[in-house]
């Protein structure tokens, strides 16, 4: 039965043995994965306000691999992935995945395409060529955590008005590294891309 240390290990192969992304093979080895809080709570901080995002492993330089703890009702932005591939695994809970097209030239309300639950131990996908999407625990009584996978990995992204589709370059930043919170950084937002 794969841990999450073996889970570690063997993305750590996979992404090391070329430059080529195969999404189906990462995408059925986070499925092989049935998640045992035990083995990630260290990494699993909540903020009373905010998602939290915690920094699992560097995987080199090559990737990201993080646990994104969402506290009951909270929900990230419409954001883009940089170009990057970004895989995502619900560890527990409930989440809902909303997605979007890129806003064309005139801007305008963006209207959701698709949605999709992502259960627990279930595994989603998405690159910026799929669209824009919003991941939101929808629950007002119960937490949820993922874990999220951006090869390459990346510390800013674009995220947009749901009401007008303006966009705003957005500086992702970590609540914690390798289970140890990271001091609060104040950042400016930087101006609309
Ligand atoms: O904060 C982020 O990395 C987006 C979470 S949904 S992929
Ligand atoms: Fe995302």
């Amino acid at each position: 039965m794969l841990g999450m240390g073996d889970l570690l290990g063997e993305c750590r192969k996979v992404f090391d043995s070329g430059n080529v992304v195969d999404v189906d093979q990462v995408m059925s080895l986070l499925a092989s994965y049935t998640s045992k809080p035990e083995e990630w709570k260290k990494f699993a901080k909540f903020d009373r306000h905010k998602y939290t995002r915690n920094l699992v492993d560097e995987g080199n330089g090559k990737y990201n691999i993080m646990l994104l703890c969402w506290g009951e009702g909270m929900a990230s932005t419409i954001h883009d992935h940089s170009n990057a591939h970004c895989f995502m695994k619900n560890l527990r809970g409930h989440l809902i995945e909303r997605r979007y097209d890129f806003p064309t030239e005139e801007l305008g309300v963006m209207i959701e395409k698709g949605n999709q639950d992502l259960k627990l131990n279930q595994v989603a996908y998405i690159n910026d060529e799929l669209g824009l999407h919003r991941v939101e625990n929808p629950s007002h009584t119960n937490v949820a955590v993922s874990l999220h996978i951006y090869i390459p990995p990346f510390d800013q992204c674009h995220i947009f008005d749901p009401r007008t589709g303006k966009q705003n370059v957005s500086k992702m930043t970590f609540w914690s590294r390798y289970g140890k919170r990271i001091p609060f950084q104040i950042h400016e937002k930087t101006s609309p891309a």
